[in-house]
């Protein structure tokens, strides 16, 4: 199995004018070619950090991240990943399309194929037809999914996402988890995403990597025994119950610290 991204002992301290933050302590971590991977901690823990780190936002200040065999400055300049926030982050004065377009404008993509993805794209979200629309014509979850789109659009093999339906209701949010799933076996895409949902993490991921605060580490990783089908109602059966005991369990082991 290749891997995508990969951890050793990675440590970030931010330096703050309250002294010093340990915000990942010894972070190790491979992830491997269409692995779905969540991050669940509480408040603080790094979650958003290791994001950032993967991304090229943050710097650690120890240890090594590699994302597909590059630095994660080499990979930011490769276009490697999409990055989806927990705010949509739509501009308001462009069309659902012009969105989409955008990162594609700015890579020097041909109008063609800017044509061509953003069509792709829109349809891959369930959004053919929106084109048009201004984000403020669209309901939350739609400009989640739209958001989504503009992260796929340049089909980066790699999908970071930071809590992405963390303001949406629990019946658009089931959808949209049902959704991505499919996506994500659609296009066999690796996916770290950030979550603070226990049913979310479980229904979503392959693995599921436990974190907790001061210092921000991991404290379990999850290889889940779901199948790669699965149904909403998968959520009643007692494997997924035992592996959301077990996530749980690991929450709390790290608050008791
Ligand atoms: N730029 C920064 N400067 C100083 N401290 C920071 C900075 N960014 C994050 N931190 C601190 O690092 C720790 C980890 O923050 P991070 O945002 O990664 O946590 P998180 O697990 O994503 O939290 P949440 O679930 O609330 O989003 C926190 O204590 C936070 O205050």
């Amino acid at each position: 199995m290749k891997t995508v991204i990969s951890a050793k002992s990675l440590d970030l301290t931010f330096q703050t004018n309250d002294g010093p933050v340990h915000a990942l302590k010894g972070v190790d971590l491979d992830i491997h070619k269409g692995d779905f991977v969540s991050f669940i901690g509480p408040s603080g823990c790094g979650k958003t950090t290791f994001l950032r780190c993967i991304a090229g936002l943050e710097h650690p200040t120890g240890g090594t991240l590699s994302v597909n065999g590059m630095t994660p400055d080499e990979a930011r300049r490769a276009r490697a990943y999409g990055y989806v926030f927990q705010a949509a982050g739509l501009y308001p004065w462009r069309t659902i399309g012009g969105n989409i377009r955008l990162p594609l404008e700015i890579m020097g993509f041909s109008k063609a194929e800017q044509t061509r993805r953003v069509a792709e794209t829109l349809e891959l979200v369930e959004l053919a037809g929106f084109e048009k629309k201004y984000p403020w014509q669209l309901s939350g979850g739609m400009q989640q999914r739209a958001s989504i789109a503009r992260a796929l659009a340049f089909d980066a093999d790699i999908l970071l996402m930071d809590e992405p339906f963390g303001a949406l209701d629990e019946i658009v949010r089931d959808r949209l988890n049902e959704e991505l799933l499919a996506l994500w076996r659609r296009t066999g895409k690796t996916i770290a995403f950030v979550t603070h949902s226990i049913p979310e993490a479980v229904y979503l991921s392959t693995r599921i990597v436990v974190m907790s605060p001061r210092p921000g580490r991991i404290t379990d990783v999850i290889d889940s025994p779901l199948p790669a089908e699965r149904p909403l109602d998968i959520r009643d059966e007692k494997v997924f119950i035992d592996i959301a005991h077990r996530v749980r369990e690991g929450l709390r082991g790290g608050y008791q610290e």
